[in-house]
């Protein structure tokens, strides 16, 4: 894929593949082009080159019906969870399936309190508006109104930024456990070296307009390029495999935390 804007070329030949049921982590220094990225991947922009298959199916062939159809099978998850400010919780997670979907009131509501609770809210949180939540809950709502529709992939753009380590943690499990109980496709841009040593599965680092490496944890942080062991050789990643380390039965490798 080639995303530039004016003369600046952002990505050159990136190619990358994601694997059904996988939690990906898309890493990368600032002004990489990680969002870039996942605005192509789910359609907010157009590659300059190159094609998106989303599910399966070249995003740029799609008429609009099938498009519409598709992007209901995906959840996406913003940076600021850019929910509606006027709109209540509930309100919130019910817009997709109001949109998308001719249901009873009484159904949506039911729905609509599934995935509050999924997302790990308690139940009164669905009458409250974002601006009443702490940062951590709005996450959660946000994720919430992202699960509405049952998507078999969920984007997550910088999931645990902003949050205190202890909800940034209980975020990450949270990830790892819709996960493993509705068999999510997980993509997520993220800096948290935490989130990587605790849920993701693969590691794809996008460095000099492409996917410069893409493996499990230990393959990346072995590959000797500047930018790569600076980030995972340096105090923060340190810390962040020793905690993992602490967490794992002693015959376990923090390289491969989860295999
Ligand atoms: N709409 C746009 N118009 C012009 N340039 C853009 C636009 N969107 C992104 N860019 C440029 O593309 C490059 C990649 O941006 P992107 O936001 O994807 O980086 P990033 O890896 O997500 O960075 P960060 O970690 O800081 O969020 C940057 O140089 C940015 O200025």
């Amino acid at each position: 894929m080639r995303n530039q804007f004016g003369t600046q070329v952002v990505h050159d030949n990136l190619d990358l593949e994601v694997r059904r049921g996988e939690i990906l982590a898309v890493v990368g220094g600032s002004g990489a082009g990680k969002s870039v990225l996942l605005r192509a991947i789910i359609g907010l922009r157009t590659a300059d080159a190159g094609e998106v298959y989303l599910l399966g199916e070249n995003i740029k062939q799609l008429s609009p019906a099938r498009r519409a159809t598709l992007e209901q099978r995906i959840g996406v998850l913003f940076q600021d969870g850019a929910l509606f400010s006027s709109l209540t919780v509930a309100e919130n997670v019910a817009v997709p399936l109001i949109e998308h979907h001719r249901l009873s009131k009484t159904l949506v509501e039911r729905i609509v309190a599934l995935k509050i609770s999924l997302a790990g809210l308690p139940a009164d949180a669905g009458a409250k508006y974002p601006d009443q939540l702490s940062g951590g809950m709005r996450k959660r709502a946000a994720l919430a109104r992202a699960l509405a529709l049952d998507p078999d992939i969920l984007f997550l753009d910088e999931p645990t930024a902003g949050l205190d380590p202890i909800g940034a943690a209980a975020f990450d499990q949270l990830i790892l456990t819709l996960r493993e109980s509705l068999g999510l496709t997980v993509f997520m841009i993220t800096h948290d070296l935490d989130t990587l040593y605790t849920i993701c599965d693969r590691v794809a680092v996008i460095s000099q307009k492409k996917v410069l490496v893409l493996g499990d944890l230990a393959t990346v942080a072995s590959n000797p390029d500047e930018w790569i062991q600076s980030y995972f050789h340096g105090p923060r990643a340190r810390a962040a495999a020793a905690a993992q380390a602490r967490q794992l039965p002693p015959q376990s490798s923090i390289s491969a935390p989860r295999s």
